[in-house]
């Protein structure tokens, strides 16, 4: 039982040993608060979620950091643009991102450093570099010097000759056009910090590379991230990091993008589909499915479609849960370990796709034993199934989504005498041969939007597709 994950630095599959015994730490670059989430900055959260829980399930102790950039470009300029201070804006989004995880189900990280809250640890390193000569200071600001760090490039695999961009462009001072800023110095008006080489602000890449070092020390499991962060975010973060002194992340996961029409869905592209929209038109439970479900390592192309057919996947999961649920009469508890081949496809890189059709054929079994009237069985691949889906952070009746929304357990209970008086009314109407009557009960059900089944326990309902 061995867990691999795809080490992009590696390019392939690597067994994990955790470099404490029984431990993982695992960094997560996280958001920019310059705007509200949109589903792809969810994504990537989900997926590390689904990673951490895997661990948890596994036995780990997990430590997972999740940053926040709470200075950044981009936020001075809408502060600028909304007449707002900076921080308000950052305040703001930062609440919008905790509440789109927290909507899908995330399990709150175990420290959420914001970016501001460590300016000295920025300097302690900053000193360190120029220390050692892999960093200097040029009218203020501090840049890395790429070509004192050979290593420089090692996880994207570029050559330093071929880097066509550089990557800050319009900066004066830097002795190497490649070379990056980690601090920039203070311009009129935008906010700042006390450093020995005057007043400035942080750089991105510097921000991760000392929270890093501050919460997981200087060597830590799992670093991850978005496809998009491995240059040149990641690779500047490893070359601060390694040429600081630090051994840092012994493995690199990224996820694969949210696109809509093959392009990386993004705040700056304007083709975002921001959380808050999305938990209004479908349930957050499904929007976690439609986006935890599919291989971390897979695009996700943006579409309605998919969306359904998570809703409809998802339906039938729910809906054998909630029959055995009335079946055995009260809670089922959730088996103590998932079926071998889940725990097989989750240890071979976290292989959802897979686990999940063990979930859908656990639920197929379950549903003949209902139809054979095997209580028991029926009972027993429900355990199954919700020790699986406690994996995943779907199961429905978890606590977290059992109160969903407060107000639909009370609205459950209206809905479902209203729709018993309504179906005695057609039992009335049949048995007075009204079939007239009877028809128009029965259709105008069905354009309300509920599909009714019978029973052994009489009809149930459910909610029908949109
Ligand atoms: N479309 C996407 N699909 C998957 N992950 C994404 C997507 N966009 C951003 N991420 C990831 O979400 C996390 C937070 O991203 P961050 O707030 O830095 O946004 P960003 O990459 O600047 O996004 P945008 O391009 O929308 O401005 C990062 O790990 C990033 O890689
Ligand atoms: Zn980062």
């Amino acid at each position: 039982m061995t867990i691999r994950l795809y080490d992009t630095s590696a390019r392939q599959t690597r067994d994990f040993s955790p470099l404490k015994p029984g431990c993982v730490s695992i960094y997560l670059c996280g958001a920019t608060v310059q705007a509200a989430p949109h589903i792809g900055h969810i994504r990537s959260g989900l997926n590390f979620d689904i990673l951490r829980r895997w661990f948890e399930y596994r036995g780990y102790d997990v430590t997972f950091v999740r940053n926040v950039t709470d200075i950044d470009d981009k936020i001075i300029g809408k502060a600028g643009e909304q007449d707002r201070p900076w921080w308000s804006i950052g305040y703001e989004n930062e609440r919008a991102f905790n509440d789109g995880y927290r909507a899908l189900g995330c399990l709150p990280p175990t420290y959420e450093p914001r970016a501001t809250g460590h300016i000295t640890e920025m300097v302690e390193m900053m000193r360190g570099l120029i220390e050692r000569g892999h960093a200097y200071e040029a009218d203020g600001s501090v840049y890395f010097d790429v070509r004192s760090w050979p290593a420089y490039l090692e996880l994207s695999r570029q050559d330093l000759e071929d880097l066509r961009q550089p990557p800050e462009e319009g900066i004066t001072g830097k002795r190497d056009p490649r070379d990056f800023a980690m601090w920039k110095a203070t311009k009129p008006g935008e906010p700042d910090w006390e450093t020995p080489w005057g007043r400035g602000r942080p750089g991105w890449h510097l921000e991760c590379s000392a929270m890093a070092h501050k919460y997981l020390g200087s060597a830590f499991d799992i670093h991850g991230g978005g496809l998009d962060l491995v240059f040149p975010h990641h690779e500047n973060e490893i070359a601060q990091a390694k040429a600081y002194g630090d051994d840092f992340a012994r493995y690199w996961l990224h996820n694969a993008w949210v696109t809509m029409s093959g392009e990386k869905m993004s705040k700056s592209l304007g083709n975002s589909v921001l959380v808050s929209e999305m938990v209004k038109q479908w349930r957050p439970i499904v929007l976690r499915y439609y986006l935890g479900t599919p291989h971390y390592r897979s695009t996700i192309e943006y579409s309605v479609e998919a969306l359904r057919e998570a809703e409809s996947a998802f339906a039938r999961i729910e809906g054998f849960v909630q029959r055995v649920v009335e079946l055995a009469g009260g809670p089922v508890e959730p088996a103590p370990e998932v079926p071998p081949a889940f725990a097989e496809a989750m240890d071979d890189d976290l292989g959802v796709p897979q686990a999940l059709a063990v979930v859908h054929n656990t639920v197929r079994q379950g549903n003949s034993a209902l139809a054979a009237d095997d209580k028991e069985s029926a009972v027993a691949r429900l355990a199954e199934v919700r020790a699986m889906l406690g994996v995943l952070g779907l199961d429905p009746l978890d606590q977290h989504w059992a109160g969903e929304d407060e107000r639909s357990e009370d609205l459950h209970g209206v809905v479902d005498s209203l729709v018993r008086l309504v179906l005695d009314q057609r039992e009335a109407a049949r048995a007075r041969k009204d079939w007239a009557t009877a028809d128009a009960i029965r259709d105008q059900l069905k354009q309300s939007g509920l599909v009714i089944e019978d029973s052994p326990h009489g009809p149930r309902w459910s909610l029908g597709p949109r």
